[in-house]
């Protein structure tokens, strides 16, 4: 058995998986949020320990969402003292995530030092991106001293989408350029091309990119300047705006698309100017990763609001047939989990695809464990 640890900016998912079946699952929601009886994901990880009697758990390996690996973990990796050390080094690249998944390993690595504990890393999907994709037109002496570059997040669920989107379409992957659109509480876009991934909106850290539950995304970095100048802000005052009070919660001070979708059809002004930055946002990646690829087989919509809102499907392709991309409105607005939402015979297919990011990571970790398993030994009396 395999537990997944998957600890986001305010959350904190596990599931448990029996070989291929999830036997247990659950998720701590709104983390250090006023009024959450969780005040943070060290208690988040405590009450699941808890509720999946760890300590007694017959378990193989635990398996760790791990956001940030920087340049140096490109493939999932054993978690020894080390390799914990260097996920803590990373930690000013990734202050909302990489503190939350350490803590999620000191504390399971203290509970189960007789497991394996795997890291699987976010950026790890992303080691492929192209130089031209990667690189800041900054200078590259700075750029060079402080790692400062394109990594990419979300990688494990791009992977695994794509795999995902290459089965609903039976088609190979190697024969597929396909956009992943993951729009969860972290958004981004991902272009991909024969199963790699070529160019993603995240860069640096997971702030840039599209507009999210509530970060800014691409914002000109003279905003920043003009703040610190005129309104006098510190980098711990910019850093806090930029992640706590941009994006949908920024524009309407709600982060929950639900809501911003309600308040937005009862013609909330501030709603509505909401959504249409953050779809806006979308189908502005989409024109350019298609130009990226050069050609476009299929684009698929991934996570929360990614699986659940065809508003925001129908909105952010809307009037793009001369681009082969179209939304059939009624298989828009129901069907199974996973499906083709554009009309038969379209140029691009237009695909909701379930994300499954435990289950993804689980796989990883099997996958790792097998391959680094000792050969079965055959005894002399086999031999004979
Ligand atoms: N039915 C729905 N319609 C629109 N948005 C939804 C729906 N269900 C969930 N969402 C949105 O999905 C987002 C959370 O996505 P999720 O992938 O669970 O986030 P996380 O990044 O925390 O894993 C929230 O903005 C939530 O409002
Ligand atoms: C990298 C990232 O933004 O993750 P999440 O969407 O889980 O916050
Ligand atoms: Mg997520």
């Amino acid at each position: 058995m395999i537990l997944v640890l998957n600890s986001g900016s305010s959350s904190l998912k596990y599931a448990l998986f029996d070989g291929a079946a999830r036997v247990a699952a659950g998720t701590v929601e709104r983390i250090g949020e006023p009024g959450s009886p969780t005040p943070d994901h060290e208690a988040a990880i405590a009450q699941v320990a808890d509720q999946v009697g760890l300590s007694t758990l017959p378990l193989d390996a635990i398996g760790h969402r791990v956001v940030h690996g920087g340049a140096g973990f490109q493939k999932p990796t054993v978690i020894d003292d080390d390799v914990a050390a260097e996920i803590r080094s990373l930690i000013p690249l990734a202050p909302l995530h990489n503190p939350a998944n350490l803590q999620g390993i000191d504390l399971t690595r203290r509970l189960r030092p007789d497991v394996p504990h795997v890291a699987v890393f976010d950026t790890a999907f992303h080691a492929t991106l192209p130089a031209a994709a990667s690189t800041y037109a900054l200078d590259r002496a700075v750029s060079r001293r402080y790692g400062i570059r394109r990594y990419g997040f979300h990688g494990t669920s791009c992977a695994y989408v794509s795999r995902r989107t290459a089965a609903l379409l039976a088609r190979p992957i190697e024969e597929l350029n396909l956009i992943v659109l993951h729009l969860g509480n972290g958004a981004s876009a991902t272009a991909i091309q024969s199963g790699r991934s070529v160019e993603t909106s995240m860069g640096l850290t997971p702030l840039e990119g599209l507009a999210m539950g509530s970060r800014t995304g691409d914002i000109d970095p003279a905003v920043a300047f003009l703040l610190a100048r005129q309104a006098g802000m510190s980098v711990d005052d910019l850093d806090d705006l930029y992640h706590h009070h941009g994006g949908l919660r920024g524009l309407c001070g709600d982060n929950d698309m639900r809501t911003v979708l309600r308040r937005a059809a009862d013609g909330d002004g501030d709603a509505r100017l909401a959504l249409d930055v953050y779809c806006h946002r979308i189908r502005r990646y989409v024109g350019a990763y298609y130009a990226v690829l050069g050609r476009l087989d299929a684009i698929a919509f991934t996570a929360g609001i990614g699986e659940n809102s065809p508003e925001v499907r129908a909105r952010t392709l809307a009037g793009l047939l001369r681009l082969g991309i179209t939304v059939d409105p009624a298989r828009n607005a129901t069907g199974p989990a996973e499906r083709v939402i554009s009309a038969d015979g379209a140029p691009v297919s237009v695909c909701v695809v379930p994300t499954d990011e435990e289950r993804a990571i689980a796989e990883e970790v099997a996958a790792l464990l097998n391959q680094s398993a000792p050969a079965p030994v055959v005894s002399s009396v086999d031999k004979t």
